[in-house]
């Protein structure tokens, strides 16, 4: 299955006053880094789906498990990993590291959807297309 690993740094703006993670933002660098994993195999969950929706990833499920705090302004890898490609749903794991020390691990549902436009309580859940299953699927 898919894996996808990049690094960024903890900034001033996310840290607590004792200056590691304030925690809710690793669930903004999940969206982040979903995106991105998304974005670098050429699908845009957020394109518009013809003239009067607009796609997305709707969480429905997350867990995070918190092993050790990252500090002001050092490097963290974050690893995503997907396990599991349902009928409409995907599971990813998410690993935050310092080097090779696990700071957070967080497992994550998502739902092919989209929005219609004007309407954005009307989601509509989608089986998950065979190209973004067959994207997800491979080893890389
Ligand atoms: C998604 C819903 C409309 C339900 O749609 P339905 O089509 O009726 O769902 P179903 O029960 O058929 O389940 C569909 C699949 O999801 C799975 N599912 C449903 N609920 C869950 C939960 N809670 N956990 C895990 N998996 C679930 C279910 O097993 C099905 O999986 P498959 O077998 O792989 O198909 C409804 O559950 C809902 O509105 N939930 C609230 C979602 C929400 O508020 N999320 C947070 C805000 S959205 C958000 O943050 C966001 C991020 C990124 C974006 O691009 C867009 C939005």
């Amino acid at each position: 299955m898919r894996h996808y690993t990049y690094d960024r740094r903890l900034n001033w703006s996310e840290c607590d006053a004792g200056g590691i993670i304030f925690f809710p933002h690793y669930a903004r660098w999940m969206v982040d880094g979903l995106n991105e994993m998304f974005l670098s195999l050429g699908i845009d969950p957020n394109a518009p789906r013809g003239d009067n929706a607009l796609g997305g990833l709707p969480v429905l499920g997350l867990s995070m498990k918190f092993v050790s705090a990252p500090a002001l302004h050092e490097t963290v890898t974050h690893q995503i990993i997907v396990t599991k490609i349902g009928g409409k749903s995907m599971a990813f794991r998410h690993r935050f590291l310092r080097g090779e020390e696990l700071l957070m691990e967080a497992e994550e549902t998502r739902v092919w959807a989209e929005h219609p436009l004007g309407n954005p309580r009307a989601l509509r859940t989608q089986q998950v297309p065979d190209h973004v299953r067959a994207l997800l699927q491979e080893a890389a």
